[in-house]
């Protein structure tokens, strides 16, 4: 699978779309750039330069979070995106379980053959060392065939989830979660979850670091909306959605109040699209 991204602005802003997707219209847009929450979100955003270090002018939403009124318009915008957002029965992406069958750390699918119903993959699972899940299912192009017969809406499952990154992700997801009747799911720095994790690295536009999820916290089918305050170069949402798409679940959209647009279409997201709510003022 070609990695491709597709930014959305909730500003309207020059929006770059996935090949196989369509533009928005111009009502979407014009209802976009009309939505008078946007510039007050956007004011209430305070750009610092030079932190955390020299050269990085810093997005700072905590004026925004003194401003009740603000924060619920950011909350309402997310919420009101999601909502109605119907939830498809689909696993996991080929791509995922194509990683999975790669992946040692993970080495829970083993393919069993390639047949005109799809890929066909067994997944095996491990909740805890005494207890293992086995799951056998065929994903191409998001057609589902089980190979022991488990019927479909059982294996695909409807849950909607909403993860949060580490920290600021933190002050909106749950927020979002409620009001969707969302679970919650947190992906953490190292060493803060007590439970088995799966554990991915990834690179800053001023570090590197690593996050980590539950295991068993998302269920394969289930599906994820991943939240963060702020895209830079995606790499924080690229390992977030690495770790969901080990657990066999499905992102079905990123979900940042803030981009930067300096690495505006140059991240890669596995071809995940981002919905983001305004572009950084500097
Ligand atoms: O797109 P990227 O280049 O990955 O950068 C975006 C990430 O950077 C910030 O978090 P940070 O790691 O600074 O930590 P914090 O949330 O704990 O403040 C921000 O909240 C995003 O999570
Ligand atoms: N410029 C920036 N401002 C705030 N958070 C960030 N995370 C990564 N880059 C950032």
């Amino acid at each position: 699978m070609g990695e491709q991204e597709n930014n959305k602005t909730g500003a309207g802003g020059n929006a770059a779309m996935a090949a196989d997707e369509a533009p928005p219209s111009a009502k979407e847009k014009g209802r976009a750039a009309a939505d008078p929450r946007l510039q007050g979100i956007s004011d209430a955003i305070r750009v610092v330069p030079h932190f955390p270090k020299p050269g990085i002018m810093f997005n700072d939403i905590t004026p925004l979070l003194l401003r009740p009124g603000v924060f619920k318009d950011a909350v309402d915008m997310f919420v009101e995106r999601y909502r109605g957002m119907r939830i498809a029965a689909v696993a996991a992406g080929v791509l995922a379980l194509r990683n999975k069958i790669q992946e040692p750390m993970f080495s829970v699918a083993v393919l069993l053959g390639e047949g005109r119903g799809g890929l066909q993959v067994e997944v095996i699972r491990s909740r805890s060392s005494a207890r293992y899940v086995r799951l056998a299912c065929a994903l191409v192009d998001g057609r589902i065939r089980t190979a022991d017969g488990m019927p479909l809406p059982k294996l695909a499952g409807r849950s909607r989830v909403r993860v949060g990154i580490e920290a600021r992700g933190f002050i909106f997801g749950p927020a979002i979660a409620l009001a969707i009747g969302a679970k919650f799911v947190p992906l953490r720095k190292p060493k803060k979850l007590p439970g088995e994790v799966f554990s991915e690295s990834y690179v800053l536009e001023y570090g590197t670091d690593c996050l980590e999820m539950h295991v068993g916290a998302i269920e394969p089918g289930e599906r994820v909306v991943v939240v963060d305050d702020l895209v830079a170069t995606g790499g924080t949402l690229s390992a977030a959605i690495r770790l969901i798409e080990r657990a066999g679940a499905d992102v079905i959209e990123c979900a940042c109040l803030i981009g930067l647009p300096k690495f505006k279409n140059l991240y890669k997201l596995n071809g995940k699209p981002v919905y983001i709510l305004v572009e950084s003022r500097k």
